[in-house]
């Protein structure tokens, strides 16, 4: 028989070599070695039978035919459990057995009536048959060479050479194939894990940290808000003291497409002119003395985010000049230096003032005022949201109970609830807040039941951070002592504050929102000495 020289083999296996790759080129591949292995035994027609990916069956991928009939004819995958072991493919699948048919129609060993049917209906008459099975590295039969009207071979070696590339080839696609499978299902698992992460944050968000808004004025100011979240707008927020403009605030960032980025908050009230300058704006080293490196302003920190301004009535003329600047061109420039520089912060101010006052007394620009009460959001006091008491309330008890570390939360007594609705709440959320926690505190943990309303002067000064009121560290709660661990822990918090206001009681008690003669009470049932 003509067999292939050294220099055509050479050309076959590099041919084929090109197109190793995944199961997109498996067709290529097969496709390929079916020609050299034609070629090699100068075989009329041939079929190459590869395991598909679910391993149950082999599908005819590559089908070589000269003759019309055959191009028409639909070779049939081939089931593995439905093989049998008296027909030759089957055999020589199930065996790994090559098979060789010399005389196709005479020889009576196997049962060939599949192989009749399908040459009558293609009008062939084969003389004979090889059927090679293809195998991979651990012996496994992946697929099939059938070759039909061939010449006998005496070059079974080179043939052989072909067969194993095709079975290697086979097992390194359906390697490749799962390896694809896994990755894709990976990157499925983690964008359905981000999705899940990303639902999970926005729900928690209105939950734990959103706003309480039950009533209908508070619906109506978020529903309004609703309007310019994912708008580059300013906000203006008014409000009494205490009513949630900085929460608001907050609300305005976590819900625009900025929540990934600062959200920074600074009282324009609580520090003198030049340090709230550079504290906006920052500086450059030298700039002013003490000015020993540069520094940046939350301008700066909060570029891309938000920026809370409060008591913004408070601010120095000379700053909302600058402030103006930065709100019409978003630049600025930060002390001591020459480069300006672009930003893009979101700012809502906050005041609980009447700027058109200030406006009249020459304390506010009436320019700045009228950038900013673009989009004005007026908060209503909590005397005139009822509907919000009550689910603020429940709200700060979970919350004290949280801090305080209970095992359970104390509920609110009827009596408790009529005195809340009852109660007009002149230092409003805040207020409530102070009242609940204390009411906790003196609780016996599983009733709260008696409130002191409207005893104290519910003035918090400015300047001081609310947060510093519980800033005292834990003491270690073991188990059974939890009225003990309390006692301690209101024995620091009364401590603390003492110590911030120069031991003055009647500023602490302010501060602590409890009358003078219950916190001079504490001082002497917890024996506090200067
Ligand atoms: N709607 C609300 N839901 C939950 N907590 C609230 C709500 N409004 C206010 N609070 C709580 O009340 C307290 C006071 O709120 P906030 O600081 O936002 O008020 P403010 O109007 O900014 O006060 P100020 O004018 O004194 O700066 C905070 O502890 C805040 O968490």
């Amino acid at each position: 028989m003509p067999s292939v020289n050294s220099g055509e083999l050479n050309n076959l296996l590099l041919a084929i070599s090109q197109t190793l790759s995944d199961r997109t080129q498996l067709a290529s591949t097969m496709d390929a070695i079916l020609a050299a292995a034609r070629q090699l035994t100068q075989a009329k027609h041939g079929i190459m039978y590869v395991l598909d990916q679910t391993g149950q069956a082999l599908v005819p991928l590559s089908v070589h035919k000269h003759e019309q009939a055959i191009i028409d004819h639909t070779w049939l995958p081939m089931q593995l459990d439905m093989l049998k072991d008296n027909d030759p493919l089957g055999y020589a699948i199930t065996s790994g057995e090559i098979v060789l048919i010399n005389d196709l129609y005479t020889y009576s060993g196997y049962n060939c009536d599949l192989i009749y049917q399908n040459e009558a209906a293609m009008g062939l008459h084969s003389a004979n048959l090889l059927a090679w099975p293809l195998k991979d590295h651990q012996n496994l039969t992946v697929g099939l060479l059938v070759l039909f009207d061939l010449c006998l071979i005496d070059d079974e070696q080179s043939l052989s050479v072909f067969t194993k590339l095709a079975g290697t080839s086979i097992r390194q696609a359906t390697l490749l194939d799962t390896y694809h499978t896994s990755l894709r299902n990976l990157e499925a698992d983690n964008a359905a894990l981000n999705r899940e992460n990303q639902q999970l944050k926005a729900r928690k968000k209105p939950n734990y940290d959103g706003p309480i808004a039950e009533s209908e004025p508070m619906r109506q100011v978020l529903e309004r808000l609703q309007r310019i979240l994912t708008l580059p707008v300013d906000v203006l927020l008014r409000g009494e003291t205490g009513a949630g403009k900085e929460v608001i605030a907050r609300y305005i960032h976590d819900n625009s497409n900025r929540s990934d980025k600062p959200f920074i908050a600074q009282n324009c009230a609580a520090i003198p002119e030049q340090l709230l300058e550079s504290e906006l704006f920052g500086h450059k080293k030298g700039a002013f003395t003490g000015a020993d490196k540069d520094k940046i302003g939350l301008f700066e920190a909060a570029d891309g985010g938000t920026l809370f301004l409060d008591e913004i009535g408070d601010m120095p003329l000379l700053l909302q000049a600058k402030l103006l600047r930065v709100l019409q061109e978003r630049k600025f420039r930060a002390i001591g230096s020459s480069e300006e520089r672009s930003i893009d912060v979101r700012v809502v101010a906050a005041t609980h003032c009447n700027l058109m006052d200030k406006i009249q007394k020459a304390e506010f620009r009436a320019d700045l005022f009228y950038r900013l009460n673009v989009f004005p959001i007026n908060l209503p006091p909590l005397r005139e949201r009822q509907d919000d008491i009550l689910p603020l309330a429940e709200h700060f008890i979970t919350h004290t109970s949280q801090k305080m570390q209970l095992d359970s939360e104390p509920v609110l007594s009827k009596k408790a609830r009529k005195q809340l609705l009852e109660y007009g709440f002149p230092g409003n959320v805040r207020e409530l807040r102070n009242v609940i926690e204390r009411a906790v505190l003196l609780s016996d943990f599983e009733t709260v039941d008696a409130l002191e309303l409207g005893e104290m002067d519910t003035f918090i000064p400015a300047d001081i951070p609310e947060e510093t009121i519980f800033e005292v560290e834990l003491p270690e709660i073991d188990a059974g002592s939890l009225k003990d661990s309390v006692n301690q822990y209101e024995r620091d918090v009364i401590i603390k504050t003492l110590e911030r206001f120069n031991w003055q009681t009647r500023k602490a008690a302010e501060s602590l929102a409890v009358p003078v003669s219950t916190l001079n009470h504490k001082i002497k049932k917890y024996e506090i000495l200067p």
